[in-house]
């Protein structure tokens, strides 16, 4: 079999549930470093599920699933927690320390017992809250932000814990169409900039096409990857709503209601 690359996730035959329940199988993808990607999918087809297994929350049902070129199944919790960070949907039981606080829990991984930080991790700890625009709110408390601004600390601990690849699921949901594009667009330039290799789900199909460099369709069935021009050219999007509600326009990349 083939080694994945250094930094990058990489994925063979996976199949992804609970206990004797298979949500998604068929998964192959590799997404290297400085890509951003999406994996999109109608509701309860098994997003979350996938991107919790591929953050070792949940127990995979078979196949192969690499970071950095080694098997998931070999990293210990303190290695997986410097090589892989997740961002989840449910906010943090934290919520009452301040923006800054919190992003700096994203040095535990590398911080003593006694969790000192050192001037190279505040270094850190600033560059993320200067990168999601979050310097002027570093003191408030978590509990007193919008849900746009939750989700940039959140973004912004992620980076704080430095990994190569980072997970996020639903990172846009709640937010008015200017914020989902400033998210995507602060995870698009972490992905290019600072060779981090990113994957999130999401229902926003149209920014996604946009903005990333790959899509995985979790369709139930081929679950095709690639780049989003070519999974247009393929037709992958018209067959994934039924036609007589949604069809999608490939000159525009964008989904229409068929009146
Ligand atoms: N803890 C669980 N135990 C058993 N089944 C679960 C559990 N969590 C989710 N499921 C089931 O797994 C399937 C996939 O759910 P999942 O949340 O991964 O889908 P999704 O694509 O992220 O959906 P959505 O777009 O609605 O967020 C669903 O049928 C769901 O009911």
């Amino acid at each position: 079999m083939e080694v994945p690359n250094e930094h990058t996730i990489s994925v063979k035959e996976l199949s992804v549930g609970y206990d004797t329940l298979s949500v998604a199988k068929n998964i192959n993808f590799t997404v290297k470093s400085g890509e951003l990607c999406a994996i999109v999918g109608v509701n309860g087809i098994g997003k979350s599920t996938l991107l919790r297994t591929l953050g070792k929350l949940q127990p995979r049902l078979k196949g192969t699933i690499f970071i950095k070129g080694e098997k998931l199944e070999t990293y210990s919790p303190i290695q997986l927690s410097r090589a892989l960070s997740v961002v989840l949907t449910e906010l943090p039981a934290s919520k009452n320390l301040t923006v800054q606080e919190l992003i700096a829990l994203g040095r535990q991984p590398y911080t003593n017992w006694l969790g000192n930080l050192t001037v190279a991790d505040k270094k850190l700890v600033q560059q993320s809250l200067d990168s999601f625009l979050l310097t002027e709110l570093r003191d408030r408390k978590c509990h007193e932000l919008s849900d746009g601004q939750m989700q940039r600390v959140l973004i912004a601990r992620a980076m704080a814990q430095d990994t190569s690849v980072i997970l996020l699921d639903e990172p846009t949901t709640h937010l008015d169409l200017y914020h989902k594009v400033q998210i995507l667009k602060l995870l698009q330039n972490l992905a290019h900039h600072q060779q981090k290799t990113i994957l999130f789900t999401t229902h926003e199909i149209d920014l996604a096409i946009q903005l990333c460099d790959k899509i995985l369709i979790l369709d139930g069935t081929e679950n095709p990857f690639g780049n989003p021009c070519e999974l247009i050219d393929q037709k992958h999007f018209e067959r994934l709503f039924p036609p007589e509600m949604v069809v999608f326009d490939a000159k525009t990349g964008a989904f229409k209601v068929n009146k």
